[in-house]
């Protein structure tokens, strides 16, 4: 099932919770809605559920206007961060819990329920603990159970609220890669909400970026990584330094033809700052302070010799290796090899003389 927001809106008493909200997900999508606390994830995701009314704006499922429709009449399975299970019953009558409570014109007969709860089972690699009470089982498992249960009236969307939140990292790390897994079995449009950026570039096809109430970008994980339309995307997402005002006169080698105000701030991510132990063209000399090696990359604390700036660059390990490894107090040249620069929430991009070979631009067409 598709779904479309248009224009929407939920007002708590005076505070705007959302606000003016547009979205669109294709049938199959798998969305993370990620932001800070308190951004409006779990309200926006309790309004596609039905469990929030908007004070406006449009919701549709399908192309068909489902803004007034119900929270039955929507076919959406829901997940919360604590798994909610009911305690006193076993795994198997919580799987079949939805199935079971349906009308009688509408409830499958008892062969079909069991049929459909072992088939759930066998999916979230839960066979044979169907007898067991929830208080039985490890938390992934009982989210598993959760997840289970969401499914068995099948849902046309899968809604989920920090599905994760609850379970230690090791878990919730197995447990990313099997709701991956599931869904592409399965592919119902899914919407997540986290705030955990990693469990949101790691696992969804589109990841939407919350701030304040608002979408701030939607786009795949690596385009929201690579192209941030805003300074609260680059600064939300992943590691950066942040350099303003008139220190980024600084790196600009070739001068700008009018001086940076405070509201200037340029942008980059410490693996677009190359390192060398001799000077190249457009590089600045700094000083290790630190050296924090973890797995595939190594990251690296500098100060610039010639003006004092702090700043973090990231090497491969490889490269790390290559370089014969550093230590606190190392001397190298740092070159900036992408600083993007903003003004507000304008790319500053026009007013420079001359593009400089290590200052890299971005087109305004990029950012839409
Ligand atoms: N029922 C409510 N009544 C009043 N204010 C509410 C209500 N629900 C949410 N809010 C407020 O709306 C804002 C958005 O809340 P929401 O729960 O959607 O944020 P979130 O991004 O999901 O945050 P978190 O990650 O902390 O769960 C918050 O400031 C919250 O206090």
């Amino acid at each position: 099932m598709s779904i479309v927001l248009k224009g929407l809106s939920k007002t708590f008493g005076q505070f705007p919770a959302v606000k003016k909200v547009e979205l669109e997900i294709p049938t199959g999508d798998f969305v993370a809605l990620l932001g800070p606390s308190g951004s409006g994830k779990t309200t926006l995701l309790r309004l596609i559920a039905g469990l929030e009314g908007p004070n406006s704006g449009e919701i549709l499922f399908n192309g068909e206007d489902f803004t007034a429709k119900s929270v039955k009449e929507r076919k959406v399975g829901f997940v919360f961060q604590h798994y909610a299970l009911f305690k006193h019953m076993t795994i198997f009558d919580n799987i079949a819990f939805g199935l079971k409570v349906r009308p009688r014109k509408h409830r499958p007969s008892k062969e079909a329920i069991n049929s459909k709860v072992e088939e759930l089972l066998k999916l979230v690699q839960l066979e044979g603990l169907g007898e067991r009470y929830p208080s039985q089982l490890s938390g992934g498992q009982r989210q598993r159970v959760a997840l289970a249960r969401a499914l068995a009236v099948e849902p046309e969307v899968l809604l989920l609220d920090e599905p994760f939140g609850a379970l230690d990292a090791k878990v919730r790390q197995e447990l990313r890669g099997w709701l991956r897994e599931l869904h592409q079995k399965l592919n119902i449009t899914t919407v997540f909400v986290t705030h955990d950026q990693e469990e949101a570039m790691e696992m969804a096809d589109t990841v939407v970026v919350m701030n304040n109430g608002r979408i701030e970008q939607t786009g795949s994980p690596e385009n929201v990584y690579e192209n941030p339309v805003t300074p609260f995307v680059y600064s939300f997402l992943g590691r950066v330094n942040e350099f303003r005002g008139n220190s980024l006169e600084n790196y600009t080698p070739y001068g700008v033809d009018k001086p940076f105000s405070d509201k200037e701030v340029g942008y980059i991510r410490p693996h677009e700052i190359g390192l060398s132990r001799t000077f190249v063209n457009n590089s600045y000399p700094a000083e290790v302070s630190h050296v924090n090696k973890v797995g595939a990359a190594v990251r690296i604390e500098l100060r610039r010799l010639d003006t004092d700036d702090l700043f973090e660059a990231e090497l491969s390990a490889e490269k790390y290796n290559i370089m014969g490894g550093l230590k606190r107090g190392d001397q190298l040249f740092a070159e900036f090899q992408n600083l993007v620069i903003f003004n507000g929430n304008t790319l500053r991009n026009s007013e420079f003389e001359l593009p400089p070979s290590n200052l890299v631009l971005r087109p305004e067409e990029v950012r839409s």
